[in-house]
């Protein structure tokens, strides 16, 4: 796809087998994707380093991901969504009309700040400066759908885009820095659960061959840098994506009553009938597992409404074999784009309901229905794969357990209007809300706001099905 001069020539691969090729390749992540996160979370970063820095800080971080980490995290888990469950029981009494991305970032900040950081965002429950530079900085990002060449070479966006960098690095820093004089300092200390803020400072204490000892100890100014950075992109691709996907869930579930009833059904089996799920997950997080429906439904959004794909930079000595003419087509100077939402929208690999929102098909009794394992990347697959997709997972499965048989949520577009004013990113930016306001026939459809965001945030409404039983 050749869009010259608004973009560089596009290599898009939609066939899975080429797709796996590509992502196991040595191509680096395309420079465009540089412009998204660098605003954000620097350069020094798991998304965008490589080669054998990347290794090292996807070393440094992977244990704070393991299974076993996350379990150790559940409780903390069921704690913020439990907060998310008053916020939205009191949108509920008051019968409000808000935009629901906006309450989930709120706990997928929370949970992510924790599990990384160790440290209590606590957006949830008061106005946190970090999250509020991030969305000031987000309701920077130029539309790319945009053809305005002062909108998308806005003068100005540099400026704020640098200013709010520097103040989430001295938010980060100080979080860092009270870590670092932290670390170890007792013994109860060391024997605490290591997050990856803690990971990433063993690796320095390691490699700087100093004692871990926070009276001597000092913390040199690249290692800060890449600690920061890498901190901040754990932060946000930690939270952003996670939220959008909890959005589609509520979404695809409050337009289709048989599979939502289906999923109260499950969580009634696995937990009980007016029985508080959020207890039990705490008391033994293992029983997210028994919820095949619950994790069929997710599959399915990740399917349909995937928030991410990775985008590489062709190379001249980088050819690849188109799978039906077999001619070798070159890459030099393009950007390599696997699409995955089109990929999982393909009828040639999902068939002719690839547009149709089907948990079942990924019951296991269904298996063999399933195409190749390739034709579903919404984690990307390979070495660069989500280093946080089980995380992911797990808060889903969380989020929905506590919360989708406590409310009925429906998205309320036809009320959009009346959102105009209330402060967000979305009604700051109105050329959101103009062209055309449907995709895949839907009106919720993706805005590309560093991840594929749900259309205004999600104008939502939620009723309260039965009395509360959280806190
Ligand atoms: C539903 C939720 C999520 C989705 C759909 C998702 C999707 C993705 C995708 C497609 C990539 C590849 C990007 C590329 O090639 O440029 C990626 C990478 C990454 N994701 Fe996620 N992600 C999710 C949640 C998370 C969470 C919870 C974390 C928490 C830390 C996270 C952290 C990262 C990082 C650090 C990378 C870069 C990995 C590397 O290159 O080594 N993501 N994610």
């Amino acid at each position: 796809m050749d869009t010259y001069p608004v973009n560089q020539p596009m290599l898009v691969i939609m066939d899975p087998d080429t797709a796996r090729e590509v992502a196991n390749s040595n191509l680096k992540k395309h420079w465009n994707l540089k412009k998204f996160v660098e605003p954000l979370a620097g350069t020094e970063n798991l998304l965008l380093l490589e080669g054998a820095v990347w290794k090292k800080w996807r070393n440094v971080f992977n244990p704070s991901f393991s299974p076993t980490q996350l379990m150790s995290q559940v409780p903390t888990i069921v704690d913020y969504v439990t907060q998310f469950v008053a916020i939205l029981d009191e949108r509920a009494s008051k019968n409000e009309l808000f935009r629901m991305e906006e309450e989930a970032t709120k706990v997928t900040i929370d949970v992510i700040g924790k599990v990384v950081c160790d440290h209590e965002f606590k957006t949830l429950t008061t106005d946190n400066e970090f999250v509020q530079l991030l969305r000031s900085s987000l309701t920077w990002m130029p539309d790319s759908q945009s053809f305005d060449p002062f909108h998308r070479h806005h003068p100005l966006r540099p400026l704020f885009w640098k200013y709010y960098k520097y103040r989430m690095d001295n938010y980060i820093g100080k979080v860092l820095d009270e870590r670092f004089t932290f670390q170890n300092a007792s013994k109860e200390n060391r024997k605490r659960q290591k997050t990856g803020i803690d990971l990433a400072l063993e690796e320095y204490f390691k490699e700087s061959g100093q004692t871990v000892d926070a009276r001597t100890a000092t913390m040199d100014s690249e290692f800060r840098r890449y600690a920061i950075d890498n901190l901040q992109s754990l932060l946000f691709a930690g939270h952003d994506t996670t939220a959008s996907t909890i959005c589609y869930c509520y979404h695809e579930l409050g337009k289709h009553p048989a599979e939502l009833q289906k999923l109260r059904r499950e969580l009634d089996d696995v937990f009980g009938v007016g029985v508080d799920a959020g207890e039990q997950i705490k008391h033994d997080p293992y029983i997210i597992n028994k919820c095949d429906y619950t994790s069929a439904v997710i599959k399915e959004i990740l399917r349909m409404w995937a928030p991410a794909s990775t985008v590489r930079e062709g190379r001249k000595d980088y050819f690849i074999k188109d799978p039906v003419t077999e001619e070798m087509l070159p890459t030099d100077k393009m950007l390599v784009w696997i699409p995955a939402i089109s990929i999982h929208r393909d009828a040639r690999y999902w068939g002719e309901d690839a547009h149709i929102f089907r948990p079942e098909r990924w019951l296991p009794e269904n298996a063999d229905e399933l195409p190749s394992a390739e034709a579903y990347r919404p984690f990307e697959r390979g070495p660069r794969n989500c280093i946080g997709q089980e995380l992911a997972n797990i808060e889903l499965k969380i989020l929905l357990a506590m919360t989708i048989r406590e409310f009925d949520i429906r998205s309320a577009f036809d009320e959009l209007d009346t959102l105009d004013t209330d402060g967000s990113l979305w009604a700051a930016d109105q050329s959101f809300k103009k062209g055309v306001q449907k995709c895949f026939d839907d009106e919720m459809y993706q805005i590309l706001l560093a991840a594929g965001k749900p259309r205004q945030g999600m104008p939502a409404r939620v009723k309260r099905r039965r009395g509360l039983m959280h806190g």
